[in-house]
């Protein structure tokens, strides 16, 4: 059967072929079984037991493909889904909790300005041409008059693929307009950020007529089951009955947490999802409050 043929009828879920966001999406893949052997230099793999192909695109065209209809989900940056201008085209089923960063305007450290209105009328090199556009001229028309804005005195944005930090250094730009996470790029190039455009994480989309909705909900709660499961840890303690009031206030769970009585006197056996960057203060509570034998599970995988 030739790939036109295999793929009718099929859902299609697209990740990034490449990049920062790449191998996270393919490690949720994995998580949700979504299992697929990809040809050499092939951009499209069938998944194995379901009719679901996974098509690998450049981050940027994900959203646009999924708005358009052309894919039914798929998987990127918030940014992405901005730069598109496809936010009512899409629905975001689910932020995924990586490729979490802000994009920024950037000035030479030293001697550039201080503030994006000291920018105006100036050069900016960015990826995010759009966004970039959008953001500096409700900047100009703050800043400017409406002769001067028809004279052209607005701030001019110039798009380039990549390697944006460099722009200033070359003389190319007075500013610029990328992502930050760490900030080491940028002060590598000299640059300091002075305001925030947005910040994003990676998000998986969905086509507002996906051709299978049901193969949709299902895909996006294996999805959501392993994003859960890598953001939660199961807290287990041991507690007698006269404290565990205080003890569930401190752990609630998601809906209740799970209380079996011990063997021993007047003891319980306590069970609830914690979020993972809160556990270590968790426990510090549950002994401040009388907890004993207090264990955390990592969880392999989960529907919520
Ligand atoms: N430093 C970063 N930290 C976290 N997330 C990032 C970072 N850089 C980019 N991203 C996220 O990843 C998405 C894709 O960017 P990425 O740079 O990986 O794509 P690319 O530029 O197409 O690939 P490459 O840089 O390999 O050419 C961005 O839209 C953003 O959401
Ligand atoms: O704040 P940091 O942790 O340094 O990360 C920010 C950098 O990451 C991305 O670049 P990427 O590695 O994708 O290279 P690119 O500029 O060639 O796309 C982004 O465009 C920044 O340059
Ligand atoms: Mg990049």
């Amino acid at each position: 059967m030739d790939l036109a043929s295999q793929l009718r009828g099929c859902l299609s879920l697209a990740v990034p072929k490449k990049g920062r966001l790449h191998e996270q999406c393919l490690s949720l893949l994995k998580g949700a079984d979504l299992v697929f052997r990809r040809k050499n230099r092939l951009d499209i793999a069938m998944v194995q037991k379901l009719p679901v192909v996974i098509v690998f695109l450049p981050a940027a065209d994900i959203a646009k493909f999924v708005g358009d209809g052309n894919v039914d989900m798929g998987m990127t940056g918030e940014d992405m889904i901005a730069e598109a201008g496809v936010d009512g085209k899409v629905i975001r089923i689910a932020e995924l909790g990586f490729g979490k960063c802000k994009l920024q305007v950037q000035v030479p450290q030293d001697d550039g300005p201080k503030t994006v209105e000291e920018l105006v009328g100036g050069r900016i090199v960015t990826s995010f041409k759009t966004l970039a556009e959008k953001y500096f001229a409700e900047i100009d028309k703050r800043v400017l008059t409406e002769e001067e804005l028809k004279e052209g005195k607005g701030t001019k944005i110039q798009y380039v693929s990549g390697s944006v930090e460099v722009a200033c250094a070359l003389g190319l730009a007075d500013g610029v307009v990328d992502l930050v996470e760490s900030g080491e790029t940028m002060r590598a190039a000299g640059l300091h950020a002075i305001s925030t455009i947005l910040s994003t994480q990676a998000i998986l989309i969905g086509n507002k007529h996906p051709s299978n909705p049901e193969l949709v909900t299902k895909i996006s709660s294996r999805i959501l089951g392993v994003v859960a499961s890598q953001k939660y840890v199961l807290l287990n303690y041991n507690i007698e009955r006269v404290h565990l009031k205080q003890a569930t206030l401190i752990t609630p769970g998601r809906r209740a947490p799970t209380i079996s009585p011990l063997e021993e006197g007047d003891w319980v056996e306590v069970q609830a999802m914690v979020l993972k960057d809160e556990v270590a203060r968790k426990m510090d509570e549950l002994q401040t409050v009388g907890a004993h034998d207090i264990l955390v599970f990592n969880i392999s995988n989960c529907r919520v």
